[in-house]
């Protein structure tokens, strides 16, 4: 299934929705920083009040001691001009170092909640999702929020409350001019609507792409060796040429369009201001308006200018956060699928015998077609059973459903006769310990890697768990078990990554143990070490493991052969070679026979 590039259509729904929706469903952020807020809206309102004040302070300057040669008043009305000045300054700083601690606060909030979402969210979700789709929400959207939380959403409020005071003081030194350019909003509305709607479906293009050019990032850096070694360089780097283009694209048009609209928006108040220069000087002329209330009417319009400016910016700021909270909410509003049932019920280790039974249990991804059918297995306390089948057969998938990586979707499987979906998760998890086929292991140390999912064991318990996996190289590390490996143990070999996953599988003594094909990338002699070490463990743990060769069939009690998702054959190895040739096939990886399934034990 074609990973998506914009999000899971199925929640992309939205159409019709006001496009700040989201972003007000956001709220909930702001709730522990209210109290900042307050303060931050205070200081700020008061800095713009000091601010306005100048101009009324210059007018009675101009019209007071200028007019009249008073040194003692002009001293007096300086100096406090100078305080409000000061006070601006201190207001200012004020705001700004409340408005910094709170915004970083609240992006790490969201940021938290997304990736524990992340988390709770079933393999599907990733298997569907780019993973640079993800990257981009969590860190450059979120930035996105953060600014205009703290700087857009503010200076909104601030520039609205310094129009509609700087209009209010205008009517009153003269009510005509100051109606004229109370009017000029109109045409500011009138130009921000239409810019607000189209701007927001280009940052919405944008935001999408930049995921996809994280998304090739990410893959070129994982997949380098590969791709240098098939000679596909000059490729990949195509594909990224033409993403970074039309990402590029994008964004030259986004800037063209807050260019056109700035120069839209910065006509309005100068052409207001042209018309208020030559009737405000007529009016002075006539008396109807003091040389101080005019200076103090073109001061005051001056100060409109910068808000309207920033007007274009804004909004673009605004429906940038409008998109980026879209996208947000896209990934917390996909539901966790694989959540506890509210009767699920913990399990002890102690409690656990270990019968694990599959009964008719059918599995299809998402719109595919089915990938196991009416599977009938029981794996007995204490046994191992080996899976064996082509490649593709749904070995992998058929031992995904025991951690319930992804739930049957006919059927069900029960451990010791209770039902998978009535387990807790997190006791099931704890039950189960899994190896996969591709090892992976996450830059932190060897330590933090092997207890991931017994954050608490001890020390002896690890030890054994290297011993049994035949793992402890990882002491003679730089750092001994303190040695951080790199991103995804790329720093270790095949081999020592698969050992380091396997003694993760196995530590603890897990009720269940689940292998994707343990020894695959073994060299002989560490194979049969290990080998030697897993029959130990395997001994008293019931086990599942998907096996490809026949040295690793031996650790098994008995053998089910997998083909096309139904098992088609159960037996020990011996009695599977000598009766089933499909089985034969498979093992020698000869052609694989379709089997007819004559004279087979069945489980
Ligand atoms: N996430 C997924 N979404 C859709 N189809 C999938 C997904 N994972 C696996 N499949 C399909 O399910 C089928 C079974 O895959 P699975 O990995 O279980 O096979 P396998 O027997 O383990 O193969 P191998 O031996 O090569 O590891 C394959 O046809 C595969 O393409």
């Amino acid at each position: 299934m074609p990973a998506q590039s914009d999000g899971d259509p199925a929640a992309r729904d939205g159409a019709g929705r006001h496009p700040l929706r989201n972003l007000w469903r956001l709220r909930p952020y702001l709730r522990p920083y209210a109290v900042e807020f307050a303060w931050l809206l205070v200081a700020a309102l008061a800095a713009t009040a000091a601010s306005l004040a100048v101009p009324l302070v210059v007018q009675r300057v101009v019209d007071g001691p200028v007019a009249g040669h008073d040194a003692a008043g002009l001293f007096r009305l300086g100096l406090l001009a100078l305080l409000l000045g000061l006070a601006e300054a201190v207001l200012i700083f004020i705001r700004r170092w409340t408005q910094s601690s709170s915004s970083v606060g609240m992006e790490a909030a969201i940021r938290a909640d997304i990736y524990a979402h992340l988390q709770r969210l079933p393999a599907g979700f990733h298997d569907r999702w780019q993973s640079g789709q993800l990257l981009s929400r969590i860190t450059s959207d979120l930035s996105v929020i953060r600014r205009f939380l703290s700087f857009g959403l503010l200076f909104l409020i601030l520039n609205l409350v310094t129009y509609l005071a700087v209009v209010v003081l205008l009517v009153r030194l003269h009510p005509a001019l100051g109606l004229l350019v109370a009017a000029s909003a109109v045409p500011l509305f009138l130009i921000s609507r239409r810019f607000a709607r189209h701007y927001h479906a280009a940052s919405r293009r944008m935001q999408d792409q930049q995921g996809d050019v994280a998304t090739l990032v990410e893959e070129t850096a994982q997949g380098l060796r590969t791709m240098r070694a098939y000679g596909r360089g000059p490729e990949l780097a195509a594909r990224f040429t033409s993403g970074a283009r039309a990402l590029h694209d994008t964004g030259i048009a986004k800037a063209r369009l807050l260019a056109r609209t700035s120069a839209l928006l910065d006509l309005v108040p100068n052409l207001t201001l042209g018309v208020v220069l030559v009737a405000g000087t007529a009016a002075a002329a006539r008396g109807a308006l003091s040389i101080g209330e005019l200076v103090a009417f073109v001061s005051l319009q001056l100060m409109l200018i910068w808000p309207v400016q920033s007007l274009g910016w804004i909004i673009a700021n605004g429906q940038e956060a409008a998109t980026a909270a879209d996208r947000i909410q896209e990934v917390l509003d996909t539901r966790p699928t694989i959540v506890d049932a509210p009767h699920a019920r913990k399990l002890d280790r102690a409690q656990v015998r270990g019968q694990l039974r599959f009964e008719g249990v059918s599995f299809h991804y998402p719109g595919c077609a089915p990938v196991l059918r009416e599977v009938d297995l029981t794996v007995e306390p204490g046994e191992t059973l080996a899976l064996v089948g082509a490649t593709g057969c749904g070995k992998s998938t058929l031992l995904s459903l025991v951690p319930r990586l992804h739930d049957v979707t006919g059927g069900r499987i029960t451990l010791d006769g209770h039902d998978l979906r009535d387990l807790r998760l997190a006791s099931l998890r704890r039950l189960v310990g899994v190896a996969f086929e591709e090892p992976t292991l996450f830059s932190m140390s060897v330590w933090e890697n092997l207890t991931l999912g017994r954050p608490a064991a001890g020390e002896e318990e690890v030890r054994a768990a290297l011993a049994l996996a035949q793992a402890e190289f990882a002491y003679d590390l730089p750092w001994g078990l303190a040695t951080r490996v790199g991103e995804q143990g790329l720093s270790l070999s095949g081999g020592q990554r698969q050992r380091l996953a396997l003694a993760r599988a196995v530590l603890g003594r897990p009720a269940l143990l689940v292998l994707d094909d343990p020894l695959s990338a073994l060299d002989v002699h560490t194979e049969a070490l290990v080998e030697a070490a897993l029959r130990r463990v395997l001994r008293d743990t019931t086990a599942l493991l998907v096996v490809h060769r026949p040295s690793t069939v031996a650790l098994a009690d008995r053998v089910a052969l997998l083909d096309d998702g139904r098992i088609v054959a159960v037996g020990t190895h011996s009695e599977l070679l000598a009766t089933v040739p499909a089985y034969r096939a498979v093992l020698s990886a000869g052609p694989v026979e379709r089997h007819d399934g004559a004279g087979l034990v069945r489980s």
